[in-house]
């Protein structure tokens, strides 16, 4: 029996299946989707079973066994290992990144090595110099471990030890997905004995009386502890309790225990609402498609407080109701409890949550949940897309136009393609739900390639916030210097004195707080990047935000010798220090990276906003979305104009929907909202419309730019990004690769560069690329292929490297 393995090499040369040998014991267990850890050259990797053969094509002689299962039960299902094939080549990613990323962290092979002296010596044939290297036994369990602490004289006399074969290197593969054990202590014996125990025990061992002790006067109450309790409750040492045990007075074992990160917190159970009659017939559709089982990709368009979370629910729960399974993606999970709430109280325990804000241990506990079929609903972020169902019964994708659903690094999948590949299979409907949908959806539900849904209204038909443009220009010319408008200042005292609340939205993405000099204009720049420095106050430093490298700020301006070099740009901190010279009683909660940098602050601050115990909510983009609280009328949103200079033809695009999704906070209940937007470019359509709440005016002139500019949706794209640490290198790489590429590829396909990227050095590695732009290209798989095959040796070799971004969005 032959094992068809995808080794844990991401390397060009072993990108593809090796056959091992399997030895009878694993005959009866091992099947695809299975982990092994099998003999590659010298060393001892972790590997994926594809596929189980008879045979082997190659000379049998010379096929290795393999050396042992990881896995009784296989991590991935047949369906994740065929999809995982598909991934690979739309993204053009090695097999194995594509495998690994399929399963939590937890689970992905750590390498180490076991050193041991060798067995033919005698204790006194050890050379003196590597005897205190192993002081109790012949071994070292982990080289890892010990190297770490080890100096580099120590290491060196090691490895010569090792070359002369006194000690020899056992390759080990580990996985850290063990499950969470605790220890519990149970008490063996009686009452009785335990009085006799203290009777026997000599005086002197005070704290092994004092245990009994406790035993004694809490009999009745309990019988098991878990030892970290015992140990605080007691007070007494890990000794003491050993010492009862080799009495076998007490046991001690080791129990699994499911980490639940959500513990401790109740959740009230929430029935179905009633459906509005625009939220009814956006369901229908989507029920027939889930009970007669076709696979449909539905695009659910509906204003900001439609109410589509309603909709997602009462699918899901239909779904359910059939015995299967639903995935719901969120953006960035950890930035919507109240999201995650909702599902919690709807579903309970069913439903497990898979996002960045848990350790690895809990995302692997939540995974495991998955795959044994405990739970039957999983809501994440973008890599809950690979949730492990056998049964799936729909997708929900909410805000589809997030751009956080495209992976930025390899393997450069897009959920949403995901989603829909994994829904035919198993024919069950998608949702992708959005206010604001991205041009590409909501011009594929126009041609009818998706079913568009529409929900133009709010619930219980609450009016749509009023929406002022504010022209910062004209705030100028007429003697306001500061950073609010006179209508957000009067807006803001009005709302503190009717008890309401404010939202304050500040756009930072394109916009970084940065070291001027005032009299020469000098910006600290990286060393090894070609871009400024950012300005961090919390540790009064510079740091490069790409390479992480950290300076002291300057007092005097290295150029100039002026010392007024200074901090510019608005962060949340400047805006919070404004307002409070405005206003200084205000009470202000401040959301950004640093106020949230602690888990479960982001939660807690939101709650604290939502008891009403702060006049503002101030943050950055992580307070864009799914925020509902009625008390919130008013929205102000400073400097909405500053991406939309970024070099990506998406900037105009991506300013509309930020700017709708802010606004969308206010007024959702009761009390009407209002939204001032502070613009130095009031008369950018992408600002006009949001006004007059129009997405389909913003989709039609948007769609004539893409039109013009031979942009997507109208032309796919794919960037080709070229790096190495040889500027020289670089350039000629690339542009032999334009050319070789403007040569292969048909007439109507365009191909652009060499061109230096937008951020032209990053860690000392400079950058180039080449655009694709293409409508039908059916030799555009194989050619990029080709030429990843032509660098193979010279990536392996030399600092290049070769990356393919097939449908970038991310243009630097
Ligand atoms: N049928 C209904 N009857 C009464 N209230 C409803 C109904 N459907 C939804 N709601 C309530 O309306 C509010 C807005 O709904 P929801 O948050 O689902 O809107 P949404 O479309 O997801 O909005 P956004 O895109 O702005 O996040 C919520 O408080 C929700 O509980
Ligand atoms: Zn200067
Ligand atoms: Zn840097």
């Amino acid at each position: 029996m032959i094992a068809k393995v995808i080794v844990d090499v991401a390397v060009n040369q072993t990108d593809r299946m090796f056959d091992y040998l399997v030895p009878p014991e694993f005959e009866q267990t091992i099947v695809p989707g299975i982990r092994v850890n099998v003999p590659f050259g010298p060393r001892k990797v972790q590997g994926f079973v594809i596929a189980i053969a008879e045979d082997s094509e190659y000379d049998s002689s010379k096929i290795k066994p393999l050396a042992e299962l990881v896995d009784l039960k296989p991590p991935l299902t047949e369906e994740l290992l065929a999809l995982s094939t598909w991934v690979k080549d739309n993204t053009l990613s090695f097999h194995v990144t594509v495998l690994k990323t399929m399963l939590p962290a937890a689970m992905r092979a750590k390498y180490d090595k076991r050193l041991s002296i060798h067995e033919s010596l005698d204790e006194g044939e050890v050379p003196e110099s590597i005897q205190p290297f192993f002081p109790e036994t012949n071994e070292i369990e982990s080289w890892e471990k010990w190297s770490k602490d080890a100096s580099e004289l120590d290491k060196k006399v090691m490895m010569t030890a090792i070359k002369e074969e006194v000690v020899l290197v056992t390759p080990l593969v580990k996985t850290s997905d063990s499950v969470k054990k605790q220890q519990i202590v149970n008490l063996m014996v009686s009452k009785k004995d335990l009085e006799k125990a203290i009777e026997s025990t000599p005086s002197r061992a005070i704290k092994q009386v004092k245990l009994l002790e406790f035993f004694i006067s809490h009999f009745e109450d309990e019988s098991e502890y878990t030892l970290t309790a015992l140990l605080e409750k007691a007070d007494v040492s890990r000794d003491t309790v050993q010492s009862l045990r080799k009495k076998n007075l007490v046991s001690i074992e080791e129990k699994a225990i499911a980490r639940d990160p959500y513990e401790g917190r109740t959740f009230v159970k929430s029935e179905p609402l009633p459906l509005m009659e625009e939220q009814q017939t956006a369901l229908d559709p989507i029920l027939d498609s889930i009970h007669q089982e076709n696979h449909q990709t539905f695009l659910l368009r509906g204003v900001t407080g439609s109410g589509k979370t309603e909709v997602y629910l009462q699918a899901i729960d239909q779904v359910l109701k059939k015995g299967k399974e639903a995935i719901v993606l969120v953006p960035e999970i950890s930035l919507t409890p109240q999201m995650v709430t909702r599902f919690k109280e709807r579903f309970g325990s069913r439903v497990a949550v898979l996002h960045s804000a848990l350790s690895k241990g809990e995302k692997y506990d939540e995974w495991q949940k998955i795959r044994e079929g405990k739970v039957d609903v999983a809501v994440g972020a973008r890599s809950a897309i690979f949730a492990p169902f056998e049964k799936l019964g729909i997708i929900i994708i909410d805000e589809e136009h997030e751009t956080s659903y495209k992976q930025e690094e390899s393997p450069r999948y897009h959920a949403r393609q995901v989603a829909i590949k994994r829904g035919e299979y198993y024919k069950a409907p998608i949702i992708l739900g959005s206010a604001t949908p991205s041009l590409e959806s909501y011009a594929r539900a126009k041609k009818g390639v998706y079913t568009l849904l529409t929900m133009e209204n709010r619930v219980n038909h609450v009016k749509m916030p009023e929406v002022s443009i504010i022209d910062m220009r004209e705030e100028l010319r007429s003697g306001n210097r500061s950073m609010f408008s006179e209508s957000l200042v009067k807006g803001i005292s009005d709302r503190l004195e009717k008890r309401e609340q404010t939202v304050l939205f500040l756009n930072r993405r394109g916009y970084s707080s940065f070291i001027m000099c005032r009299d020469c204009g000098y910006v600290p720049q990286c060393d090894h990047c070609d871009i400024s420095l950012t300005y961090h106050r919390t540790n009064q430093s510079l740091q490069c935000h790409y390479c992480g490298h950290s300076e002291t700020i300057p007092s005097i301006c290295p150029e100039c010798q002026s010392d007024s070099i200074r901090f510019f740009g608005t962060g949340t901190q400047k805006v919070e220090e404004e307002l409070l010279k405005v206003f200084p009683e205000i009470r202000i909660i401040r959301m950004d990276v640093d106020t949230t940098r602690r888990k479960g602050s982001h939660e807690k601050l939101l709650r604290q906003f939502g008891e009403g115990k702060g006049d503002v909510l101030l943050g950055t983009q992580m307070i864009a979305k799914g925020l509902d609280f009625p008390n919130i009328t008013l929205v102000g949103v400073l400097a909405a104009d500053s991406m939309l200079h970024l070099p990506d033809f998406r900037s105009g695009e991506r300013t509309f929907q930020l700017l709708t999704q802010v606004s969308g906070r206010a007024g959702r209940h009761l009390k009407p909202g209002e939204v001032v937007v502070q613009t130095y470019t009031p008369d950018h359509y992408s600002i006009e419309d949001v006004k007059s709440h129009n997405y389909l005016s913003f989709f039609e002139k948007e769609m004539g730019i893409r039109k013009q500019g031979g942009y997507p949706p109208y032309y796919f794209l794919v960037i080709i990004h070229v790096s190495s640490e040889q500027l020289d290198q670089v350039v000629s790489v690339t542009e032999k690769i334009t050319h070789f590429l403007q040569r292969e590829l048909s007439d109507q396909t365009f191909v652009y560069g060499p061109v230096a990227s937008t951020i032209p050095r990053i860690k000392d590695r400079y950058r180039y690329q080449c655009m694709i732009k293409y409508k039908v290209e059916p030799k555009l798989t194989n050619t990029l292929q080709e030429v990843i095959k032509t660098y193979q040796s010279e990536t392996t070799r030399s600092s290049l490297a070769i990356h393919m971004d097939m449908n970038p969005y991310m243009m630097l």
